[in-house]
């Protein structure tokens, strides 16, 4: 069944708990700008500016904050609170219930997480120039590319662009881009689904049902119909959607849409960020290494096997993917999350049992090694494991998967950023002999 524009109805709660709450967090803002704009909150080193910002604290993000021993929480509720309280009548929580949390800042009820499930299948229709466009790239393109490509051409669309150029007040921009970005959160697994069986499959897909959550749907249309692969979907939307946002897909999407540029825009190019083998990419990285590995060390690995092969990796001057983190110190909550996954859903899966014993040598063969200041897994460390086991074994589209996550909390942001009215981002640059003359004051 496919859901037509006619049918389109506004999500009247979502949009008024947003007013209220954005009227709430104005004041304050403007308070805060007011009474305490020149409290310094952090000190800039060259360090800091030659090594890639690290540590550095410079943006203002609402809707998730990360602590390098605790890992994430998502409006203040961690990984293990959402799974308790955003999960509605299945066992992992709701991508639709994260999203909601994400925008609002309060876990929805029931008919709430109904509301907005009803509205993203009815948005959930893609339009035929970007159909024409998807169906028209080559199979030999990574499905990254081709993802950040129909995002982008969602946004002939836009309805913030409509807005913009008819002259709509800079207070009421977060209205528009609420509506851009519940039409994109809700094409993205569509359009997943369709790169996927252009690339791999014989390009037919199904179309989603009103009977079913975004996750299930999306499971539908990649080509399964085992509950537990759709209940591991549903863990990994909610688990990737957000991670502060000084991240490299959540940074860049933040920077393009301070511009005023559309959602589609400021999200295509976080999406090719997010391409990049030292962030999102990293999770098919990681599945490839870990392939390599299994055929190397065989089923019944040993410690000692692994440890030489990563010693190898490192030898030959390449990173360990799945391992370190700009942020964490610790390891990734989200990575024992899919962990405790695979311990409770599945019976015996062999790429699970090394990533398992992977987590017992890698960490201690990095500390060895002496560089990264964590040598503990991230988020990628497992994820691929788990895919591969339900059958979903085309590594090169994992990070699309991210990518329909990522959307959840890149345009809750924008959305925030807009009802903020915050400015065009613009920080400023140095040169080395810049540099060197606050060195030489010192
Ligand atoms: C969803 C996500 O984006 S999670 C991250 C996904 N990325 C990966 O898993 C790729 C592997 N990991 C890495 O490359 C890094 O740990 C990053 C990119 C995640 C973080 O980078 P940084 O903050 O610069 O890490 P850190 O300060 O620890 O780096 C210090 C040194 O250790 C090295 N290092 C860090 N992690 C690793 C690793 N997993 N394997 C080998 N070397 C590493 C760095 O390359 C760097 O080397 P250099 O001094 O020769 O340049
Ligand atoms: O926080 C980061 O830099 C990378 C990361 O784990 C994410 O974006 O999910």
């Amino acid at each position: 069944m496919i859901f037509s524009r006619a049918n389109f109805r506004r999500i009247s709660t979502l949009k008024q708990i947003m007013e209220a709450k954005i009227a709430e967090s104005r004041q304050r803002l403007t308070k805060l700008k007011k009474d305490h704009g020149n409290v310094p909150i952090d000190q800039v080193t060259i360090d800091q500016v030659v090594r890639g910002m690290r540590g550095m604290k410079a943006l203002l993000t609402e809707t998730s904050r990360l602590d390098p021993f605790k890992g994430i929480t998502f409006r203040g509720l961690s990984i293990p609170e959402c799974q308790q309280r955003l999960h509605g009548k299945y066992r992992e929580p709701m991508p639709e219930s994260m999203y909601w949390l994400l925008l609002t800042g309060e876990v929805p009820t029931f008919d709430q997480v109904e509301e907005l499930r009803g509205e993203l299948a009815k948005r959930s229709q893609i339009p035929a120039h970007t159909l024409d466009l998807l169906n028209s790239l080559p199979k030999h393109m990574h499905p990254m590319t081709q993802l950040s490509m129909g995002v982008l051409s969602l946004g002939a669309e836009s309805e913030f662009m409509k807005a913009y150029d008819a002259g709509v007040k800079k207070s009421e921009y977060w209205i528009s881009t609420l509506e851009d970005s519940l039409s994109l959160v809700a094409k993205l697994p569509g359009m997943a689904a369709i790169i996927y069986n252009n690339v791999y499959k014989d390009g037919k897909t199904c179309d989603p049902s009103i009977k079913y959550d975004l996750s299930e749907n999306f499971g539908r249309m990649l080509g399964f119909s085992d509950n537990n692969f759709f209940e591991l979907m549903r863990l990994y939307l909610t688990i990737h959607c957000d991670h502060e946002g000084g991240n490299v897909s959540s940074h860049t999407t933040h920077l393009v849409g301070s511009a005023l540029s559309d959602v589609y825009k400021a999200y295509s190019a976080g999406l090719n960020g997010l391409a990049g083998p030292l962030h999102g990419l990293a999770n098919q990285e990681c599945l490839k290494w870990l392939l390599e590995l299994w055929k190397v060390v065989g089923d019944n690995a040993e410690e000692d096997s692994i440890a030489v092969y990563v010693k190898e990796t490192l030898k030959n001057g390449k990173v360990v993917p799945g391992y370190g983190h700009a942020v964490l110190r610790v390891t990734d909550p989200r990575f024992l999350v899919q962990m405790e996954f695979a311990k409770k859903s599945i019976d015996d899966c062999p790429l699970c049992k090394i990533v398992a014993l992977c987590y017992k040598v890698i960490p201690r063969v990095l500390k060895e090694h002496g560089k990264a200041q964590n040598p503990y897994p991230n988020v990628d460390a497992h994820s691929g494991a788990l895919l591969y086991y339900y059958g979903l074994r085309e590594f090169e589209f994992y990070t699309v998967l991210f990518g329909v996550s990522r959307a959840l909390g890149c345009t809750a942001s924008t959305i925030w950023d807009r009802a903020l009215m915050l400015p065009i981002e613009r920080p400023a640059s140095m040169t080395m002999e810049g540099l060197e003359e606050f060195a030489a004051k010192e």
